[in-house]
């Protein structure tokens, strides 16, 4: 699937190193070190049946930071990430807007990359649709089968067409078998577990299942319902599997960073970590990271709930873009915190300051290269963007420099 065009990344004297980032695993900062010369990086992607919001932005926003500091510190990066452009939150939009589900994904991945595009987010170099990893998905169902960590499960209500059983992934033989356990990435207890499992797309209720937290790895066809033909018979794939497969396929074993924001925590990276360790016999990922959720009108921003400020509304509206990425990088990736009608204002006036200072042409201050080293330092300290904001703010009256101005181009990717 195509992504978006790439930004500008300049050449800054100097480098940073590889970053401290908190690891959801191991409740701590972990460098964010890849074992060669090559960090990579996978980050889950959107559902396609609603236009992008702040939220996803401020997560799309934080991994954009890491890759900066990366490029910055000298290594290549490989990124991948999906779209789950067949699910049932983006099916039961379609049908409850008389839209063919297909369509309405295309459009909605189209805002997006329009949006990220004016962002400035570096784009992933595979950007991969669900619906283009199918057979290879079912390929990795039918492994955990042969393997014995997947069972099938009577699906009475499944369509002629299909095998009439739904399979699931059975974590506790997964845990005998790989360097996975069930809590190893998101260290919840089995009640947190069993409390969030059902909002978050799982069904601990579902007859016939060895254990309720087990999740979905294929839906057998049902009618009405998008379906494909596969080894494992007709249907289509569960969610945590496709990530699972679309990173082993795009980046190999273990990435560097897996990524998304702390509602992916569970079930959907913990189980995406099972399968591909099941699948590897290795862990999935070096590193967990997650971005806090951004609210708006007292709750988490969220398509299902429709308290959306849009990206694209923002713009449409003539605000500059980096006024946006400003007022998103205000706030530390980790943490939960809501949008309000002055975050937009509050952006675009640091905006107007950093500019005049930048183009300040009475005085041509020296290279502030210790400002550069304060602004990399703030980001190795687990991505503080509000920390590297105030460095800039400290030293903007007196003007800033060609040098700290590349920096702050790569690093937060503000042109100025
Ligand atoms: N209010 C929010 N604040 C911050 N991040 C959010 C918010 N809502 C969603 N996200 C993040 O935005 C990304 C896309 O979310 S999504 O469109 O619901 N899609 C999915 O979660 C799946 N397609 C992942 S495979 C995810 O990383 C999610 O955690
Ligand atoms: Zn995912």
């Amino acid at each position: 699937m195509q992504a978006w065009p790439r930004p500008a990344l300049p050449e800054v004297p100097g480098h940073s190193v590889a970053p401290l980032v908190y690891d959801s695993a191991s409740d701590a900062l972990v460098a964010a070190e890849p074992a060669g010369d090559t960090a990579t990086l996978y980050l889950c992607g959107i559902t396609p049946y609603d236009a992008t919001h702040l939220g996803h932005a401020a997560t799309y926003l934080a991994f954009d930071t890491l890759q900066r500091v990366w490029r910055d510190a000298g290594y290549a990066v490989r990124y991948a990430q999906n779209v789950t452009d067949v699910d049932d939150p983006l099916l039961e939009r379609a049908s409850r807007d008389g839209v063919d589900w297909r369509e309405l994904a295309a459009s909605e991945v189209e805002g997006f990359r329009a949006d990220m595009t004016a962002l400035g987010i570096i784009p992933p170099d595979a950007y991969v649709a669900v619906t283009e990893r199918i057979e290879p998905t079912a390929v990795a169902v039918a492994e955990l089968l042969a393997q014995g960590v997947a069972y099938r499960v009577a699906a009475p209500e499944a369509s002629d067409d299909s095998d009439g059983h739904d399979i699931y992934f059975d974590a506790t033989a997964a845990t005998d078998v790989s360097p996975w356990h069930l809590g190893q990435e998101s260290r919840l207890d089995r009640d947190a577990m069993l409390a969030i499992f059902a909002e978050r797309g799982g069904d601990p209720d579902r007859e016939g299942k060895r254990d309720p937290l087990d999740p979905l790895l294929w839906r057998a066809a049902r009618d009405g319902e998008p379906s494909w033909e596969s080894p494992v018979g007709t249907g289509r794939p569960g969610w945590h599997i496709e990530c699972s497969v679309i990173a082993l396929d795009e980046l190999g074993e273990t990435v560097t960073v897996l990524g998304g924001g702390s509602d992916l925590l569970f079930p959907h990276h913990e189980f995406s970590a099972a399968h591909s360790s099941a699948l590897t016999g290795e862990p999935a990922a070096q590193l967990y990271a997650h971005a806090g959720m951004v609210a708006y009108q007292g709750e988490k921003m969220s398509k299902s709930l429709g308290n959306l400020v849009k990206v694209s509304e923002l713009r449409a509206a003539g605000a500059d873009p980096r006024g946006i990425r400003l007022a998103l990088l205000a706030h530390h990736y980790r943490d939960d915190w809501e949008w309000t009608d002055a975050s937009l204002p509050e952006a675009l006036e640091r905006l107007t300051r950093w500019q005049a200072a930048a183009t300040a042409s009475d005085h041509r201050p020296p290279a502030q290269f210790a400002t550069l080293a304060e602004l990399r330092e703030a980001l190795h300290r687990d991505l503080d963007t509000p920390a590297a904001l105030a460095v800039v703010d400290a030293v903007a009256a007196g003007g800033l420099s060609p040098e700290l101005r590349s920096g702050i181009h790569l690093l937060l990717g503000i042109e100025l």
